[in-house]
């Protein structure tokens, strides 16, 4: 064995596929690079070098002698070693992630054949005690299956690609196949002995990821004491990360958290022991609470798309799209009053270009400045809402009112509704799309999936908020309905053109809130952003590498 060189635990020639490699092993970095003397060493093809963070090493398995002399057979140790009437050498094989096209992640491994037994043990070792070091690693999840959610994959794909990964990664897991709708959700909330696992693990679609949320977030508030029902109050955050193994129908959570939907990608992201923090939006209806919400609220549009699409679960994820040509004919509109809390002081507006990227600045700064900012207040025993007087009001007829807490990106709008949200700023980008004609909202809609600006249009606003309330007219109070006939006056004209406009055709109509594909029993909410609540076994979205690693037949 060489003498390891400053800072790097292990050098050593070793082989990989019969070539001679320089191997080396330091605290953050494995690398193999080909040696020049190597009698498969070309002199006019690059020499060939790998690189792999040691927080990607997935595991690390010592070989057994068949195995090795199957993968040394035609080399020459194995010549010398027999020569010499010893045993064979012997191998290890490390795994590790490889990235891919599109945010795809995937299990990628090498064999390195030692010249003898004692250094292969010692490379093993040294690698083991490596991955022991990192803390941010879960040993042991609880698993929760959603047979049902998506096209019914979610236990073959649970079973086929991320149980044998966790199984070689050494995680052990507690799996419950759920029976019924929220059966996650309280088993969570009251029989789950928390205290035994390092993460909870949710395969299924952003519904089912909806209930391991409600599940965790009561369970931390209930054992904090913390009143539900007030909006006002501090939420606890919650200790244990949720990993989503994608196998829904839009799984925009992942998604967005990850940047593909894709059932390994995540798997490794929940093994390396990745960690996002994330928003959630608390519902309440006078004083009562509702539910959370951490990607999409929606009235109008996306409400009524999901009260049709919930009748037509039969046909799987197409429902949404049949629902959604069926919704926007539909054309109708919804009456109320809109009133908001704009973000002071935060970094980052919903129009920006910059996108919510792996190690967020914005989020960062954002997420220390509002925690600061809510010690002040307990210390001033003032809340939020009563301490600003700041609100600001719209009333209005609306095709749609959407808050977007994250960019609510999903394969069906790659950008998202939002694309400048942020996952963990403590904001959400309220969306108002009021009354126009069917063209334009086509318009309008069709921006979700190209690459224009959706904001961009007259009947389109979008305002990042802390907190906002919502009144639909027929809730309003007598002095609400009165300052709406004045400002009705100022408006007929215009009305009366909409009305005369053929091509509108728009109708008053109720319509109920999407809460991240659940409808809400109320209509009047009162919506608030917690920074930060959750963490997932994500880190956001990466940016392209800057050099693409042209011998990785992945990314080709
Ligand atoms: N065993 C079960 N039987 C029936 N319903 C279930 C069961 N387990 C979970 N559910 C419910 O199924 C609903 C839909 O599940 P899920 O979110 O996994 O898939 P999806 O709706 O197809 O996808 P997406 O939410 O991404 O659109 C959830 O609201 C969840 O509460
Ligand atoms: C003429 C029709 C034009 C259609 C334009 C396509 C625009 C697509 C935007 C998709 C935005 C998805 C936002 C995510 C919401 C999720 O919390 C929720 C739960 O999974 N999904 C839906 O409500 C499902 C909502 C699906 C809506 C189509
Ligand atoms: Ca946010």
């Amino acid at each position: 064995m060489e003498r390891p060189a400053r800072l790097l635990l292990l050098l050593s020639e070793l082989r990989v596929r019969n070539a001679a490699y320089d191997v080396s092993l330091s605290r953050c970095l494995l690398t193999w690079k080909r040696r020049v003397s190597s009698p498969m060493y070309h002199p006019f093809r690059p020499s060939v070098s790998h690189v792999v963070s040691v927080s990607e090493i997935i595991a690390v398995r010592e070989e057994d002698e068949e195995e090795s002399s199957r993968t040394t057979n035609s080399g020459s140790w194995k010549k010398i070693q027999e020569g010499e009437g010893k045993d064979c050498g012997q191998a290890f094989t490390v795994f590790y992630v490889e990235r891919c096209r599109q945010h795809r992640w995937r299990n990628s491994e090498v064999t390195f054949t030692c010249p003898d037994v004692a250094l292969c043990q010692h490379w093993v070792s040294s690698i083991r005690e490596l991955l022991a070091t990192i803390a941010s690693r879960p040993k042991r999840l609880l698993v929760y299956i959603n047979p049902y959610g998506g096209k019914r994959q979610g236990k073959r794909i649970y079973d086929q690609k991320v149980a044998p990964l966790f199984a070689r990664a050494g995680i052990s897991t507690d799996v419950i196949v759920t029976e019924y709708a929220n059966h996650a959700r309280d088993h969570l909330r009251t029989e789950a002995e928390l205290k035994k696992f390092d993460g909870v693990v949710c395969v299924g679609g952003d519904g089912m990821f909806s209930e391991i949320v409600h599940g965790l977030i009561w369970r931390t508030q209930i054992d904090g004491g913390v009143d539900l029902n007030c909006p006002d109050e501090t939420l606890l955050p919650c200790a244990l990360r949720i990993g989503i193994i994608p196998a829904g129908s839009t799984d925009c959570i992942c998604f967005a958290t990850v940047g593909a939907n894709d059932p390994v990608t995540s798997a490794l992201h929940i093994i390396v022991g990745d960690s996002q923090p994330m928003d959630v939006c608390s519902v309440h209806h006078n004083n009562t609470f509702l539910r959370y919400s951490v990607s999409l609220l929606g009235y109008g549009f996306y409400g009524d798309v999901l009260t049709d699409s919930e009748r037509k679960r039969w046909m799987g994820p197409a429902r949404y799209d049949f629902s959604g040509v069926k919704m926007f004919l539909n054309h109708h509109y919804y009456e109320g009053i809109v009133s908001y809390l704009p973000a002071r002081g935060t970094l980052g507006t919903p129009r920006d270009t910059a996108r919510c990227l792996s190690g967020c600045l914005v989020c960062q700064h954002n997420g220390q400045l509002l925690s600061e900012r809510a010690e002040k207040y307990e210390m001033d025993e003032v809340s939020e809402s009563e301490s600003d007087s700041e609100w600001r009001t719209i009333r209005g007829k609306f095709l749609a009112i959407n808050a977007a807490s994250m960019s609510c990106a999903c394969p069906r709008s790659p950008k998202g509704l939002s694309p400048a949200a942020h996952l963990a700023d403590g904001t959400t980008d309220l969306i108002l799309v009021r009354k126009c004609s069917r063209f334009n909202f086509l318009r309008h809609l069709l921006r979700h999936t190209s690459k224009d600006d959706q904001f961009d249009m007259t009947f389109v606003e979008v305002h990042r908020v802390r907190r906002f309330r919502f009144t639909p007219r027929y809730c309003q109070s007598d002095s609400d309905l009165e300052l709406d006939l004045q400002e009705n006056g100022k408006r007929q004209i215009f009305s009366q053109i909409c009305r005369d406009h053929p091509a509108c055709g728009c109708a008053p109509a109720y319509s109920s809130w999407n809460c991240d594909g659940e409808i809400l029993t109320h209509t009047a909410i009162d919506v608030r952003v917690h920074c930060q609540l959750i963490k997932l076994f994500a880190r956001g979205i990466e940016e392209p590498a800057v050099f693409e690693d042209l011998t990785n037949p992945c990314a080709i």
